[in-house]
């Protein structure tokens, strides 16, 4: 069965232990609903590995990524931009997806 959704396997661990329950995406994954249930699989294999319960989707913009935000990411705010401007460089429209894990 296709996933909903993907993280790069490096956020397994933290998703798993619920130390990550946000992520920021681009307008392409912008569409998710609050209480959707999501398969959730790894990006680079598609392996599923939970499914996650969507809490919310809000726009944010590059610059409005505060401490909570990197708080919720498990990250400190420096690797959030960090991260978020590898993965989508250059972008200043962005969606912060806030989940639980269900399963
Ligand atoms: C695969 C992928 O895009 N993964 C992402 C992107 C942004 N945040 C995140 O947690 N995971």
């Amino acid at each position: 069965m296709q996933n909903d959704i993907t993280f790069f396997a490096r956020f397994e661990p933290d998703i798993l232990a619920g130390r990550k329950t946000i992520t920021i995406r681009d307008a392409a994954e912008s569409h998710f609903q609050p209480g959707q249930r999501l398969r959730t699989g790894r990006y680079e294999d598609n392996g599923y590995f939970c499914t996650l319960e969507v809490i919310s989707t809000t726009p944010v913009a590059l610059n409005e990524l505060n401490d909570e935000h990197a708080r919720q990411e498990n990250m400190t705010l420096a690797e959030l931009r960090q991260v978020i401007a590898e993965i989508y460089p250059g972008l200043n429209e962005l969606y912060v997806i806030a989940f639980k894990r269900i399963s």
